[in-house]
Parts: C-alpha cells; sequence; structure tokens
C-alpha cells in the first residue's frame, strides 16, 4: 500500500476564469490524480467532473467554451469515501460548490456521511438555509470541525470564498493573472500561468472575493502553526513555497543534514525519482560523493503513493523505474528516498539494483520513521500499514534487504526545513488537533 495524499485545489475570479481553472488543476496533477472537476456559474452552479487525470475527466474543448467569470476546482485524492463520480469534487448543491483539501478528523461524529466534504456542504447549507450569511457559516464550520481544511467555496450570488484551517495543515495562495484573482493549493501553478504571487492564505483566515472583485479579509484566531512537514518532504512541487520556504531549497537542506549526520561509504548516491532527488543532489554535495541518475523515470509513470488502492501502487511502481545496469554494477550505492511510508517503492528498487550487480545498499531517508497514522489530510489511516510503525532500523533494513537505513530525526527535518511551526504529527504520535482521540477509534472510523 502507498500513502495517499492531498489534493489540489484552484479558484479564478475575472477573465478567463474557466481556462485559468482547468490550466491550474492540470499544473496540481501531483496532488491528485483520481479525478477532476470545475464548478462555476452559468444560470446558477454548474459542475462538471469526471474519473483519472485532468486531461481524462474533463474534455478541454467544451470546458474552454465556458465563458463564466466564476470558477472553482478541484483534483482529488481521497482520504475519505471512494474514487467514485459522485464523490468526486467541486461537490455542490444548488447554493454551494465545495474544493476541499485536507481532513475533517471528526467529520464521523456529526452523522453517517460518505465524505468529509459532504460533511461540510452539509453543514455550510444548513445555516445558510437558517438565515446566516456565508462568512458566519464558515465560522461556525470552524469552530466545530477539527483537522485540516484548505478550501474554496463558490456560492450561487457569485462569491468566491477562500479558507485555511486555523493551524494551516495545508498551503493555500493567492495571486492575480492579469486583473483575475486567483486562489491555488500551490505558487508555482499560478506563476507558471503567468500570474503574480500575492499571499498566502493565513492560518484562520477567510478571504471573501465578491463579483465585483472587491476582496473582504477575516480571520479566526489561530493559536498555533502547524503545517504538514510532508508538504516540504514529498508533496508539493519542488519550485513551489509554502509559508515562504522553499521546497526545493529545504529538500536540498534535508539531503546535506542527511549526509552530515548520517554519513555512509559509497561509490554513489542514487536519488528515486521523482521527489527525492533535490534531497540526494543535497547530499552528493555535503559527502562528496558523486550523484548517479541511475534510476529512470518512465514518462507513463504517475506517483504511485497517491493511488487509491494498493494494486494500483504496485502496478504503477511496475512501470516506474528503469535501471542503468552499467552505473550499478559493482557499485557501493547510497540510496536517498524523500520517505518510507509502506516500503513498497524502496523494496522495489532495492530488488532491481540488486539484480543489476549491486554491491552494496545503504538507504538514506529523508525524512524521520512515520510510525502513526495521519487525519489531517494524507491518507495512511492506520498503524498496520507503516512499515517503521514498530520496527527498528535493523528489522527494516531486513525486510527491504538493504544492507543499513538510517532516518533524519524529528529535529535534523525541523532544522533543514527551517520551521518550528510543523506538523510532525505522524513522525512523533503527538497531534495537533483541538482534542485528543483514540488512535484505535480513529483507525477504525477512516479504515475504507
Ligand atoms: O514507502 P512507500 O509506501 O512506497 O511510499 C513512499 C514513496 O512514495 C512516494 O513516491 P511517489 O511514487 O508517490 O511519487 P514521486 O514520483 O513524486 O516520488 C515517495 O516519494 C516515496 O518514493
Ligand atoms: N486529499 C484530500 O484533500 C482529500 C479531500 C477529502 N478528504 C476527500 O476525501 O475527498
Ligand atoms: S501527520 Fe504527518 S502527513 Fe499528516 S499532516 Fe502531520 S506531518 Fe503531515
Ligand atoms: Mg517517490
Amino acid at each position: 500500500m502507498k500513502i495517499k495524499e492531498h489534493c489540489g485545489i484552484f479558484a479564478t475570479i475575472g477573465e478567463n476564469s474557466v481556462k485559468y481553472t482547468y490550466d491550474g488543476l492540470k499544473l496540481l496533477q501531483h496532488r491528485g490524480q483520481e479525478s477532476a472537476g470545475i464548478s462555476y456559474i452559468e444560470d446558477g452552479i454548474k459542475t462538471i467532473k469526471g474519473l483519472g487525470l485532468v486531461e481524462e475527466a474533463l474534455n478541454e474543448k467544451e470546458v474552454l467554451q465556458i465563458k463564466s467569470k466564476f470558477s472553482i476546482g478541484h483534483v482529488r485524492y481521497s482520504t475519505t469515501g471512494k474514487t467514485t463520480l459522485q464523490e468526486a469534487q467541486p461537490l455542490s448543491n444548488e447554493k454551494l460548490s465545495i474544493a476541499f483539501n485536507g481532513t475533517i478528523a471528526n467529520y464521523f461524529e456529526f452523522g453517517n456521511y460518505s465524505t468529509d466534504t459532504e460533511f461540510i456542504l452539509d453543514f455550510l447549507s444548513k445555516d445558510i438555509k437558517e438565515g446566516k450569511d456565508i462568512v458566519h457559516a464558515v465560522k461556525h464550520f470552524m469552530d466545530i470541525a477539527d483537522g485540516a481544511y484548505s478550501m474554496v467555496i463558490l456560492d450561487d450570488k457569485k462569491r468566491v470564498l477562500a479558507v485555511r484551517d486555523p493551524k494551516g495543515f495545508r498551503p493555500l495562495v493567492m495571486g492575480k493573472i492579469g486583473e483575475s484573482i486567483v486562489f491555488s493549493s500551490e505558487d508555482s501553478a499560478i506563476k507558471q500561468l503567468g500570474g503574480k504571487v500575492l499571499k498566502d492564505v493565513l492560518p484562520g483566515e477567510i478571504i471573501l472575493v465578491n463579483p465585483d472583485g472587491k476582496i473582504l479579509s477575516d480571520k479566526v484566531p489561530s493559536t498555533s502553526f502547524h503545517t504538514c512537514a510532508f508538504e516540504y518532504i514529498y508533496f508539493s512541487r519542488a519550485d513551489s513555497k509554502i509559508d515562504g520556504v522553499s521546497v526545493y531549497m529545504s529538500r536540498i537542506r534535508l539531503g546535506e543534514i542527511l549526509a552530515k549526520n548520517h554519513p555512509a561509504k559509497a561509490d554513489i548516491v542514487v536519488p528515486v525519482p521523482e521527489s527525492s532527488r533535490p534531497i540526494a543532489i543535497g547530499y552528493s554535495r555535503e559527502s562528496k560523493i558523486p550523484l548517479e541518475e541511475a534510476l529512470i523515470r518512465t514518462i507513463v509513470s504517475k506517483r504511485s503513493f497517491i493511488m487509491p488502492t494498493n494494486d494500483k501502487r504496485k502496478s504503477v511502481l511496475e512501470e516506474k523505474f528503469g535501471i542503468v545496469e552499467d552505473a550499478v554494477k559493482g557499485k557501493r550505492i547510497v540510496l536517498i528516498d524523500d520517505s518510507i511510508v509502506r516500503g513498497n517503492t524502496m523494496k522495489r528498487i532495492i530488488m532491481l539494483l540488486r539484480n543489476s550487480g549491486a554491491k552494496e545498499i545503504h538507504v538514506r531517508v529523508g525524512s524521520p520513521m512515520i510510525k502513526y497514522p495521519c487525519y489531517m489530510g494524507i491518507d495512511f489511516p492506520s498503524r498496520s500499514e507503516l512499515i517503521a510503525s514498530n520496527k527498528d532500523e535493523n528489522e527494516i533494513a531486513k525486510i527491504l534487504g538493504a544492507d543499513s537505513i538510517e532516518y533524519l530525526t524529528v529535529d535534523e527535518m525541523k532544522q533543514a526545513i527551517g520551521r518550528d511551526s510543523l506538523c510532525t504529527a505522524c513522525f512523533t504520535g503527538i497531534y495537533p488537533l483541538k482534542r485528543n482521540y483514540s488512535l484505535q477509534v480513529m483507525e477504525s472510523v477512516f479504515n475504507r
């Protein structure tokens, strides 16, 4: 099994709205590969969505004919429910449409919903029906909800809201493309579309964009900032900045610190493409061991980690890597990956390297051991699926077939990212949620 992560959200208010939202979703494809959708206003809220990658789910020609100035979009990687068209986002009714990234850790306490997003839509809709204005409804939701949520909401009055939870678990950025206002999970997508990044949405912030472009901002108190460390380690694009910190430079530093504190005697440093490549560059620079791109990522391959089932993850891995035998034969290798979650990737790569005649394989990991489940937007909801949950390094090395394995410590990771304000619950078991939950209860609720 691979872990699944996050979703990508994008919204545009102004000229070329649907085009920018569509293009933005393609640029956020790394955040979700299960389904894609766009809601827009044209005589009320309309939603188009489909399963698969953006280009499979949405018909580009049809999408680009939509002339609406108000749209929100979503690429999904599910953490609740199933990979069905019905559960694909944006999730909408006549009044509201929601594109949501995160997990509502306590959604199950409010009724029998198939996804947490369904709960959010229902909750906000009820408040609005009772006469609350949308900002008050969102504040009410923020009051009762626990967990991670960055979301964009479109209402039938042509208003768009961008909301980030008070802990700031997931990124969310505001920008401008021409005169159009945009929101995106990551700033790299806005920049690539020729836009300007205006700001990170703050933890606890609610930004309302009126149909005339007038912007109002409100904020609920944020007691502490806990951005998901995994956004830096694996999830986000390397050319993104999250809350002002460069993902690429963080990964380089993860590698440098890994080399300094976790050295290995070896002939070459080999990255496991894609996400670990800057970490391997950092490791190679610091250790002076030459970098060798001996694993070749095939052009057809997706991210394995965010596939919805274990069979799909495994089949992605089968087609994902080629190997340059002449580069590894007889060599002592430091093999770098950003993370080991279930161990699927590492097991396969080590097998490939051994079959190609590698002499020694020393695994060095650019994050700490993942021992605890996540209920804040990443889909590894049980301890039993995590290779490090009840094993030490020696046992893990044996299972994976490595000669040695070392991980970063939590402090080393924080030092490398250069932020203390991080969620590290999957490494430490300390959850920055509003309440304490029994892991046993959470494991049974989130087990899909
Ligand atoms: O231990 P596992 O359960 O196998 O999960 C960890 C692996 O999954 C991710 O890669 P992924 O293939 O999703 O994406 P990437 O191409 O961006 O590295 C991550 O970078 C690790 O390589
Ligand atoms: N990865 C996500 O952000 C998932 C969003 C939401 N929890 C869902 O299951 O659709
Ligand atoms: S538990 Fe881990 S994966 Fe989940 S939000 Fe915290 S740091 Fe990110
Ligand atoms: Mg990887």
